[in-house]
């Protein structure tokens, strides 16, 4: 298998070009309207992916394809190698935008309860990430502020050593002053020589340290994916400058 090197200013890895995702002609239409049109794109694996877009331009209908929690309507999905059905979960761990855990588990509870449904779900991990976060094991998650529920679930969904961790919107709800450096901090945790993390996000300015490549997304289209380093080498541009070049773009307007 060919390897290619990802540098700086990040640690040195390795990565496979092999694509982690693989979209081909993807549709998804709910009832009359298409939440996303004609998706064809490939990532790459062993690093950190930002997907960016407007409101409604299709992020989170991407993510629940990649997870199996949505058909398409047409086109091809395929993960790790696998054509995508439910039963990716097994080698997926999403983490969604809604608030989806039991409200009367306490984080000890539903740390034992992801590691019984989850083989590969690291109880070690999990309980010093949680440590990390500030949260304490015997709280439930009924009663955990907005914030603390976001670090709650994020640590659920980066304790499983799956090669694909899909999070939508982890960082809505954390307090901006803390929001870089808990995302920082969390992503520490994931071995991004064997795990490849895909997350959509607003807080364009605030993820680019740390993602490796962009995906932009607009009226339910892939607009363009971007590794970070080159845009910043070749183009001079920052993510948000990008961002609004390629948005601004006549063929991307409505
Ligand atoms: N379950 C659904 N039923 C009907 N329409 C849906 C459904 N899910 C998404 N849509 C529509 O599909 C389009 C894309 O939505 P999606 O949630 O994927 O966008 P998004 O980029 O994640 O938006 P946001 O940034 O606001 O979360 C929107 O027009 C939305 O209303």
């Amino acid at each position: 298998m060919t390897v290619i090197e990802v540098g700086s200013p990040k640690e040195e890895r390795v990565v496979t070009e092999t694509p982690i995702v693989r979209f081909e002609q993807v549709s998804k239409r709910y009832r009359l309207r298409y939440a996303v049109r004609d998706l064809t794109f490939s990532l790459p694996s062993g690093r950190i992916i930002g997907m960016i877009g407007a409101n409604g331009s299709g992020k989170s209908t991407t993510l629940k394809l990649m997870a199996g929690l949505a058909n398409p309507t047409s086109g091809r999905v395929w993960v790790y190698g696998q054509e995508v059905t439910r039963r990716i979960s097994r080698v997926v761990s999403y983490l969604s935008d809604q608030d989806a855990l039991y409200p009367f588990y306490t984080a000890d509870e539903l740390i034992s309860f992801y590691a019984a449904v989850f083989p590969d779900f690291d109880v070690a991990k999990a309980r010093e990430m949680l440590d990390f976060m500030q949260l304490l094991p015997r709280q439930r998650a009924g009663e955990l502020s907005k914030g603390n529920l976001g670090r709650l679930k994020m640590v659920l969904a980066l304790s499983r050593n799956a090669p694909l961790i899909l999070m939508d919107e982890p960082l809505s709800g954390l307090d901006p002053l803390v929001r870089q450096s808990i995302l920082k901090g969390l992503v520490s945790f994931v071995d991004l020589g064997r795990q490849t993390i895909v997350m959509s996000t607003h807080e364009v300015a605030e993820i680019e340290p740390l993602l490796d490549t962009a995906m932009l997304m607009a009226d339910g289209r892939v607009v363009d994916v971007r590794d970070i380093d080159d845009l910043r080498s070749q183009d001079g541009l920052t993510l948000v400058d990008w961002m609004a070049s390629k948005l601004a773009a006549p063929q991307n307007r409505r």
